[in-house]
Formats: C-alpha cells, structure tokens, sequence
C-alpha cells in the first residue's frame, strides 16, 4: 500500500534504467528474499522501487537514484496520479524494513529525508453540514429550582440535615418522582432517567431514611439492602455515596464485595457486619454460596443499577440464583413485628435506561406489579432517554490517516489554557487503543509522585506508587504540554490499579490538566468530578453507550461537551442516528478548524511533523511499534463488533486498513493480524502461517471469530 511517506533519497551516486540488472552479491535475509531480489535485479518481478528497497536491504551494493531521478519519479507519480484522479505517494521503507537493517548494521535513508503525505490521498466527506445547529438549552438533570424540597418528599431528622450539610438543598426531577413511592408506597419500580440526573440518592436516600428509624439497629443486624451493579467502579461509586451519607448515622454500615481483592478481606467484611450490601453479581453469588455468616434473611430492598448492562454482560442466571436464594431464606414475615417501620415486603428497584427486551426480562425476573417511573414520568415529553439538554454535541468527521493528529490537536487545545485547568475523558474502543495511545501521548513523560489514597473499607491508609516504567497508568504528556497529566484505565489492568488511577484522576489537584483513555469500563455510572469534555475517539458500540459515554459530563446541570469522531463515508449516517437524544441538536466541526485550533496558522506542517514524530519513534522502539500493531489490530477486531443492525454504518469491510494504520503510526498495514500470531514484546510478531493469506482477509477473519465469540473485551471489560 502506497499511503506512507514521501521518500527522497539524495545521494551522488547514478540511476539505475528500469531494467539495469543490479549488481552485487546478495548476501543475508532468508532464501525467498535473496531470490526475490536476485528476479527482482533482472527486471523479472516487481517494480524498481521494490528492487531497490529489497537490494538495500540484503546488503547488495546496488545503484541508487539521484535526487533528479526522485524528482523525475515524482512528477511521473504526479502525472499518473492526475489521470487516476488523486495524488500517489511514495512509501518509505517500512518498519520491517528499518529492523531487518538495524539487524544487518546497514542504514537506510536518513529519517530526516522522509515527508509525510498525511493531507493527500484522504476521502472527502459526503455530507455537507452546516457547522452550526446547536441550540442551547437549559439544563435537563438540574435540581429543581420550584418549591420542592427534600423535606416535603418525607426526608427527615439527621438526614436532611446532613443533606443541607453537602449543599443538596433540592431534588432533581427523577428524586421527585421515586422518594414518595420508596418511602411511602413501597411498590417496585422500573426507574428510567437521564445521565447525571442523581438516580443514587433517589434510591439510597429512602433506605437510609427508613433504616435510621430502627433504634437498636447495628451492623450486626444484617443486611436490610442489596444493591447490585455491573462494574467494579459503579458499585465503588454507589458505595462511596453510602459511605457520604452514613456518616450522619454510623451504626448503618455499608459495604461492598466486587471482586478483584482478596476474597479473605471482603468475608471479613462480611463476618463484622454489614447494613447495606453492594456487589457486584458473581462475586456476590460466589459469597453466597461459599462465606458463612453471609445472612439475607433481612433484605428489604433490592436495587439492580444499570440493568441493561447486566444483562448485556451475561449476568441473567446469577441475578436468578441470587434473588431466589434470597427469596428463599427471606424471614420478613418473621421479623416484622421487629422492625415495624421497615418495609413489610421486598422492595425491587430495577434502573435502567432502556427498556430493551433484556430489560424487560429482568424485570420479569425482578419486579412484581412494578411502577413505571421514566423520563415521560418526570415532565420530559418523550418516553425516549436523551442526552442531558445543556450538553454541547459535537461531530467530528475526520479522514482515517488524521485521526491521531487531530486527537493530538483536539486535546492540545483543551490543554492550552494555563489558567483554567480541565478535566477530560478519551474513551476507546478496546484495552489495546488505550494502551497504545497512552504509550504515544505520555512518551518521555513523568512519573505522578505517589499519593496517598484510602482504601475502600476507610480504616487503613496505603501508600500507592503509580506504577513503575512500563507500569505507570499516569504520565505527563509532553505531546500536549508539561502541564497535563495523562491516565489510563481498562478492563486488563489489575483491580488495585483501576482503583488507585481513578481515584488520582478524581483526586488530581487544581493546576494541571488532566486526561483519561479509557474503554467503556468507565463508561457507566461513573461520577468524575468536572468533567469538561468526553471524547469519544471510537464510536460507541450502541446509542446507550453513546448516552452513558458522553453522560460522564453535563451532570446535574452542570455544562459539558462531547466530541464524536466519525469517518468520512457510512460512519458520517451515525450524526443522523443520534440526533433525536441529543434535544439541544448536534455541532458539525471541520477537522480542519481543529487542527488550525491545536497546531496554529501552519497547522499542514506542524501537524506532519508531530506525526512523524510518532512514526519515527515507532521505527526506532520495538516495544512501541508492538504496542501500535496490537492496538491497530485490536482496534479493527473491536469494530467488527459493532452491532449487526448498526453494520450499514459501522462495516469493518468499508474499513481502509491502511490508512487506519497510519493513525497508529505505522507506515503500511501489519501483516500479522492474528492475536496468536502476535507475541507481545517479541517484536516480531511472527505468524506460522506467514505468506500465504494476505493482511486484509486475514484482518476479517480475525474480525469474524471475534463476533462469533462475542468477547466483551472490546465492548467492555
Ligand atoms: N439533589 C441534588 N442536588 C445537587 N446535586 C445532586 C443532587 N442529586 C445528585 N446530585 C449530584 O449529581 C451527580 C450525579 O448523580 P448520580 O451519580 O446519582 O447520577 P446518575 O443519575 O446515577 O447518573 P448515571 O446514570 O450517569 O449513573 C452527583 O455528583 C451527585 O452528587
């Protein structure tokens, strides 16, 4: 593939005539490739060019071309590519290339001697959009700024004074609609409503309410709720909200049991008594069924958060086993007469913002004579979940070989301002994206101090270092400037360092930028202070996801912005898709305008330069060019998940393999797809079957296998 760099070789030496036999011995490389450029040398196969990168690289002492001849080369590529209707490229040798002569102590061409041709050969876009058709609108998950209070919807006592203590002073709309129906109807509820709209303290705010009415009740009472989310980091989000409110009550005790810790400390926990339980389902099922001491018999409240989730990630039969098992050893007819004030019957909230067929299910599973409360519910005039009202959509539609840069030039005009310090989140599509741009945007960062964070259960104090060279989740990005600090969170990282990198994230003092790659594992529920702008670098894996992406800002009518990356093409279909949740409409930006925005007035060449920066890097560092083609090849298995009813705008066959390619750095597409065929770190990624399937059929195959296996790692985890 032709879509690499300008080649300009300059030396004194005479060309070569297209069919002048090189001269010679061919010596090193394996016997396909001397035999290659012996064919080759007689003008048998391939083009001269090949002949010479191949000669070069098997140490022939070949005749090479002058500058005139490269001049010659170009306007001829030039006059061709006018009759094809677009300008050729020369590539320059590849990173195959660089090593195979690193490896023989021979030096091709000066890597100043490249000039990128990052601006030619790009698609144009299709649609033509007006770049303004955004309307602001006042925020939708504000408190309400009418006569209603907590007081009047049955908050009491220590509780709203503690309350008015963390300056909640009114309810938000869905708060308005779910406190009355906990704390006096006690009916099941289907609650659906926006992103950011407090959905935590609708339904922790009643079972505190009603818990703090039991006098002798203590932590070795039992556990009374139950609350099950799908990630580590939701459940840890809705347990630091309980932990917040307890502290107006501390005989009420919450706790959680998620995994990823030793399974001794969590039945420690358990053995020294918990009020409020949150987990996460497997291992709450795993607890169940192997901790003694772990008493249901009380549970009052049920609350399943994010259920579409649930039931998307597979936890259908353990969400089963577990309320049957509770069900099954309930004793609230029992201890009735015990807690007079507690509910008489179990109380099952399901959230959700959707109401898909899965949903449904588990609302089946469930809910009894379960009430509606949606977005209708709460005043909005559609039952459809939208995006926060006063969320600023941007749509960003850029060619595949100037995504990186205009990524670099998006984030360096967030972190421009020295005065007014952001905080950004960058979600990809898969472990190895973020791992990948991670490497490229903190290259020769610094090391954060260690910091001292809590652990969950708040007693002891742990000194966390944050990680070390190749460990580190948190670096200073000198690609953008010395002052933004770059994390990195996915589901393949160890459950400590999540849980450490985020709270440094939350927890990054005033003066710096700061900036999280992360996948969809922060995604939900996630309640990251300030939040300024999402990116949402690769398309999201449905319209939920997208709401749940972008819903990490414009929280409780707070301002916030999103920024959509799309292809030119099928992907730029997608602004139609999401259009009607977006209410205050979408903002077309050129990537033009971005790149003039992060790069200045000669935006063409400090944009190249910048890129080839990377590529150069790429070449020189075996662990970093591993780390693209792992990216690169997860990246486009990751898109052939997109859903089959969104396969007209996310075709990973419409792909252009090598120009994503080049937004990883690379200057031709990895041969090696396979992730078998990819040690990591070898830096060879050399696949038993080499030669015979090419990258592109090897690429979909690849792809294939991953739908059919439906791995979650790219969705996900
Ligand atoms: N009544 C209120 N007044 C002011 N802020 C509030 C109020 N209720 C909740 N918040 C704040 O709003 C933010 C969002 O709340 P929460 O995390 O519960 O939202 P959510 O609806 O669960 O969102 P998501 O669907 O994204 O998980 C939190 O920072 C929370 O402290």
């Amino acid at each position: 593939m032709d879509d690499g760099l300008l080649l300009n070789f300059a030396t004194d030496e005479p060309a070569p005539t297209r069919k002048a036999k090189l001269s010679g011995k061919i010596v090193g490389g394996s016997w396909k490739e001397r035999r290659k450029a012996q064919l080759a040398s007689q003008g048998r196969v391939g083009s001269r060019k090949k002949t010479i990168d191949l000669a070069k690289r098997l140490e022939t002492t070949p005749s090479v071309p002058t500058t005139e001849d490269a001049e010659a080369r170009k306007v001829r590529a030039l006059a061709n590519d006018r009759k094809r209707g677009g300008p050729k490229e020369f590539k320059g040798p590849s990173s195959k290339q660089m090593r195979l002569a690193e490896k023989n102590g021979e030096t091709i061409a000066p890597t100043d001697s490249y000039v990128s041709s990052l601006f030619t050969s790009n698609p144009s876009l299709t649609n033509e959009v007006a770049e303004e058709a955004f309307t602001e609108l006042a925020p939708s998950n504000a408190p309400l700024t009418d006569a209603t209070t907590f007081e009047g919807l049955g908050i009491e006592g220590q509780l709203l004074k503690h309350l008015e203590a963390l300056r909640f002073t009114n309810p938000t709309k869905i708060q308005r609609a779910v406190l009355p129906r906990l704390l006096e109807r006690e009916t099941d509820l289907f609650v659906q409503a926006q992103t950011g709209s407090g959905k935590t303290l609708a339904f922790a705010l009643p079972i505190f309410q009603k818990l703090m009415t039991v006098k002798d009740l203590d932590r070795q009472s039992g556990v009374f709720a139950l609350i099950l989310a799908p990630t580590r980091e939701l459940a840890t989000q809705i347990y630091s909200v309980l932990e917040t409110l307890s502290r107006c009550c501390n005989r009420i005790v919450p706790g959680i049991v998620i995994g990823g810790e030793k399974k001794k400390s969590e039945k420690a926990r358990i053995r020294k008594g918990v009020n409020i339980l949150v987990a996460t389902p497997g291992r709450l099922l795993d607890h169940i069924e192997n901790t003694q001491n772990m008493d249901l018999a009380n549970i009052r409240w049920v609350v399943l958060d994010e259920g579409d989730k649930l039931m998307e990630l597979g936890f259908e039969e353990t969400i089963t086993k577990i309320l049957t098992k509770i069900t099954n050893t309930s004793a609230i007819s029992a201890t009735t007469r015990i807690y007079p004030t507690l509910p008489k019957q179990r109380i099952n909230v399901l959230c959700s913002a959707t109401i898909k067929d899965n949903v449904q299910k588990l609302g089946e599973i469930s809910l009894q004579d379960a009430e509606m409360v949606s977005a209708a519910l709460v005043g909005d005039e559609s039952e459809q979940i939208s995006a926060p009202g006063q969320l600023l959509q941007q749509i960003l539609v850029v060619p595949p070989k100037l995504r990186l840069v205009s990524l670099g030039s998006v984030l360096k005009n967030i972190t421009r301002n020295e005065n007014q310090f952001t905080r950004t989140m960058v979600f990809f599509s898969c472990s190895d994206s973020v791992d990948f741009h991670f490497a490229t945007f903190t290259k020769d960062g610094k090391k954060l101090l260690k910091r001292k964070i809590p652990e969950e259960d708040d007693e002891k104090v742990t000194e966390i270092a944050q990680g070390g060279d190749d460990d580190s989740t948190a670096l200073t990005a000198p690609l953008l400037s010395e002052n933004t600090y770059v994390y990195k969170l996915h589901g393949s990282l160890s459950q400590q360092v999540r849980t450490s990198t985020l709270a440094a994230f939350t927890k990054a003092s005033e003066g710096k930028h700061t900036v999280l790659f992360c996948t969809d594992v922060a995604a939900r529920g996630l309640d990251l202070p300030d939040i300024s702008t999402v990116i949402e670098y690769d398309p999201p894996f449905a319209i939920e996801d997208h709401l749940h992406r972008v819903g990490r800002t414009a929280r409780a009518g707070n301002n916030g912005k999103s920024v959509l990356f799309l292809l030119p093409g099928t992907e730029e279909q997608y602004a139609d898709r999401i259009s009607s949740y977006h209410p205050a409409g979408l903002q077309h930006i050129s990537f033009e305008s971005v790149l003039v925005d992060g790069f200045g007035k000669k935006w063409e060449v400090d944009a190249t330069t910048w890129h080839l920066n990377v590529e150069r890097w790429l070449l020189e560092d075996t662990t970093a060019h591993d780390k693209a083609v792992q990216g690169f090849t997860s990246h486009v298995r990751a898109y052939a998940t997109h859903l089959g009813s969104e396969r007209d705008v996310f075709n990973v066959r419409t792909l252009h393999l090598g120009h994503l390619a080049k937004a990883f750095g690379l200057r031709e597409t990895p041969k090696r797809l396979g992730g078998a065929g990819l040690k990591k770190g070898d830096g060879k990624g050399e696949s038993k079957k080499t030669g015979k399937e090419d990258a592109r059929t090897k690429m979909l195959r690849m792809a294939k296998m991953n739908v059919k296996s439906a791995s979650s790692e790219f969705n996900f985890m």
